[in-house]
């Protein structure tokens, strides 16, 4: 496939700018660019859910115009969206989801039982290692694993072009590793396949060749991936220092005693301090996630006791936990943190009306002042602060968020897979934010990628089954002991723990 002199504009917003592009059968293109350059926008055009304003796209040499993405998708191109939600059915079933296209245009024949579903969709699900049961509601399945559900969809179109836009943002190392197996079987095929990722270590895993998009042009195009240059091509200057200095904790801000995640798990002790950054890592649903949800107050702990400050934490609802000065930055943005009709200024301020509103009315220009000062400090690329959160580009929503929670003093921060989407450069500052202003609080954060959790982690936990297996200090990391704490197998972990 081919884009040739491609142009798109939003309004007055030209987003791609004449962009020329080359997908050869049988490679993985990995493109790379800032948040906001127009990746996006340029998959969206790829697989028909926008119309180019001008130029070409070819398939095997011939002009082609597709009206919609279901006539990109009869052409045998199949994409895997940013946003994980725009890729599955909420409320369906896991087996329906995996199904739902030959389902639909009735190659499975009439009405079908649970069972015959199961069987029909249980290898899709394996094939990625999506590991629950058949009928499980979309809905009531974790980020991580709608991901998964996601790409099993997508690789059973068997599609002649594969488009993966950030496919591996929730996932683990080992669950990502088990993506580019299928990926390079794919290529092997003669399937040509765009990999869009912040993560250097997908494309230097994956990639033939390497694109740079910068402002809606590409400004470099490897046949040989040279990651350096590439990354400086896509920021316009260099990469700052990722090394930090490892700060030890002041005062306990928050505890857990005879802490269990799941029943007939070993109890665990934690103590979060000001001033450090906690990180928890391991595979998918390891435990972090069910960590971070206890103190949020969205499920409780299996046993134990939490305190903050010295008295029993104890919260029923988010509201609740917001109230007592505990925050969290969500892992699915699109359902617990935005309103994508809603301004960028009033996504900011959504939690804190209450702060801004005098005998019920909201102080709008305290509103706005703060709202751009947070935008600003966390790198948020936008237009106006009025413009709608939907108009923002991914990795922008996400900064977004981050710069909600840090507009108010909080006692602990919680930040579930902070670094969803957002490029290399926005990263390295978003993490210099967050410990700059640690002093003022606990911070504990779950990653699943290790790369993004050593570089902002004072202290690494690593959960394994529910379990926690590790306690590192950052300064004193054996990386061997850390990796062989995230794939243990649980008849491994409770002998060790014992
Ligand atoms: N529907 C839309 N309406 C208005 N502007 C939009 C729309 N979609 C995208 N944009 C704008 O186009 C620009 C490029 O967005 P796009 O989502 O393509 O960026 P991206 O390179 O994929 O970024 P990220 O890495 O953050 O996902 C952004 O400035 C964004 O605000």
């Amino acid at each position: 496939m081919e884009l040739q002199d491609t142009t798109k504009a939003f309004g007055p917003h030209q987003v791609l700018k004449g962009v020329n592009l080359r997908l050869p059968a049988g490679q993985v293109t990995a493109l790379m660019g800032a948040n906001g350059a127009g990746k996006s926008t340029l998959v969206k055009v790829l697989c028909g859910v926008h119309r180019a304003d001008a130029g070409n796209l070819l398939l095997d040499g011939r002009p082609v115009v597709f009206q919609d993405p279901r006539q990109a998708n009869a052409a045998g191109i199949v994409t895997v969206h940013q946003q994980i939600n725009d890729n599955v059915v909420l409320s369906l079933t896991v087996a329906e989801n995996l199904l739902l296209d030959r389902l639909s245009d009735g190659r499975l024949g009439g009405l079908l039982g649970r069972k015959r579903l199961a069987e029909q969709a249980g290898p899709l699900a394996e094939a990625v290692g999506l590991n629950v049961p058949m009928d499980t509601q979309v809905a009531a399945l974790g980020q991580a694993e709608r991901q998964l559900l996601a790409i099993a969809r997508a690789l059973a179109h068997q599609p002649r072009l594969l488009i993966l836009d950030e496919p591996t943002s929730t996932l683990s190392d080992a669950e990502a590793e088990r993506l580019f197996v299928l990926v390079e079987r794919l290529r092997a095929r003669g399937t040509g396949v765009l990999y869009i990722s912040h993560r250097l270590s997908d494309i230097r895993r994956l990639a033939d060749r390497v694109v740079a998009l910068r402002d809606g042009v590409i400004v470099l195009e490897q046949e040989t991936p040279d990651l350096p240059r590439a990354v400086q091509a896509m920021l316009g200057h260099g990469l700052g220092e990722a090394s930090h200095e490892y700060r030890r904790g002041g005062r306990e801000r928050f505890r857990l005693q005879q802490a269990r995640l799941v029943a007939g798990a070993p109890p665990f002790y934690l103590s979060l301090r000001e001033g450090e950054i906690t990180v928890a890592t391991g595979l998918l649903s390891s435990g972090g996630m069910g960590l971070l949800q206890a103190i949020y107050g969205l499920a409780p702990l299996a046993a134990g006791t939490m305190y903050k400050g010295g008295k029993p934490w104890r919260p029923r609802s988010p509201a609740e936990a917001i109230a007592g000065g505990v925050f969290m930055v969500q892992e699915d943005r699109a359902r617990a943190g935005i309103i994508p009709g809603f301004s960028l200024r009033h996504n900011l301020s959504l939690p804190f009306l209450s702060h801004l509103s005098r005998l019920g009315m909201i102080d709008r220009r305290r509103e706005a002042e703060r709202g751009k000062h947070s935008l600003d400090q966390a790198g948020v690329v936008y237009r106006s602060d009025r413009q709608p959160m939907s108009a923002l580009s991914g990795g922008n929503q996400q900064k977004l968020m981050l710069a909600r929670w840090l507009q108010q003093p909080c006692e602990l921060l919680l930040l579930a897979e902070p670094f969803q989407g957002v490029d290399i450069g926005a990263r390295r500052d978003i993490a210099r934010l967050l410990r700059r202003t640690a002093d003022e609080r606990a911070t504990l954060v779950v990653c699943t990628d290790l790369e993004e959790a050593l570089e902002l982690a004072d202290r690494l936990l690593v959960f394994n089954h529910h379990r926690l297996v590790g306690d590192h200090r950052g300064e004193q990391l054996n990386m061997e002991q850390v990796l062989q704490q995230i794939a243990a197998l649980p008849e491994h972990i409770d002998e060790e723990l014992r």
